[in-house]
């Protein structure tokens, strides 16, 4: 009998003690910032020109809702409301493209949400991030971008960005702040153009330069 990919995951990828992919040692940069402050687009340029695999927790959703998964309808009623699904679902989907992607580095796009993601992320995966990347953008400019984003995202109206507004500002700022007060917070005026954004976190990725794919 088959079994289950969450056993095939635990045989193969933790070692006795429980500890995830032990004999692995990952990068991992956390993408923060407000629903469209630009994240996924800078996370295409910084794939490009650093060699990171670009994980968008909400891309691992939006698929999982489309494999018809037994979660699928709730993660789809939970983004419909601009919600954060519970952690150990979204935590699983990365994992799981973490170790698919056969990298070792990984730009984790927006994720950690709030602080139970942040916590039970640290605790499965006993990963702690190189730093947070931080794109601060004003609501206006934001609300401005994803009303013209025409991806044909259920969430993109102007009913459920207030909705995300709030929960970004509820419960993904105290995260920022964590990583802040532990000195690990690169803040990036994500207000500019794309390229001068872009300019800016050059700047930031430097050190991995030499090390792109
Ligand atoms: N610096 C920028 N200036 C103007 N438009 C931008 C900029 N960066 C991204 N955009 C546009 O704004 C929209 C949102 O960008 P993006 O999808 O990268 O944001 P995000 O932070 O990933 O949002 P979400 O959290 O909703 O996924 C897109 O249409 C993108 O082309
Ligand atoms: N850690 C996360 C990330 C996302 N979600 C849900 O997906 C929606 C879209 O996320 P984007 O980053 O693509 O904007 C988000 O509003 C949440 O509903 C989540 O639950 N947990
Ligand atoms: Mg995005």
């Amino acid at each position: 009998m088959m079994r289950s990919l969450e056993n095939q995951l635990t045989t193969m990828f933790y070692d006795v003690n429980g500890n995830f992919a032990a004999d692995k040692k990952f990068v991992v940069v956390f993408v923060l910032g407000g629903p469209g402050s630009g994240k996924g687009t800078q996370c295409a340029n910084i794939v490009q020109h650093f060699g990171f695999t670009h994980l968008s927790a909400g891309d691992l959703l939006r698929a999982e809702i489309k494999s018809g998964s037994e979660n699928g309808t709730m993660i789809q009623n939970m983004i419909k409301e601009g919600k954060i699904v519970p952690s150990e679902v979204t935590i699983k989907l990365l994992q799981q493209a973490m170790l698919e992607s056969g990298n070792d580095k990984f730009l984790i796009d927006g994720f950690p949400r709030n602080e139970e993601n942040r916590a039970a992320f640290e605790h499965v995966t006993k990963i702690e991030p190189e730093f947070v990347l931080f794109f601060d953008c004003s609501e206006e400019e934001m609300e401005q971008r994803l009303l013209s984003r025409n991806q044909g995202r259920v969430d993109d109206n102007i009913e459920t960005i207030r909705k995300r507004f709030r929960v970004f500002v509820e419960s993904s700022i105290p995260v920022i702040e964590y990583y802040k007060a532990k000195g690990k917070v690169s803040k990036i005026d994500a207000g500019k153009s794309v390229d001068e954004v872009f300019e800016d976190v050059k700047a930031i990725f430097s050190p991995y330069s030499a090390q792109a794919a």
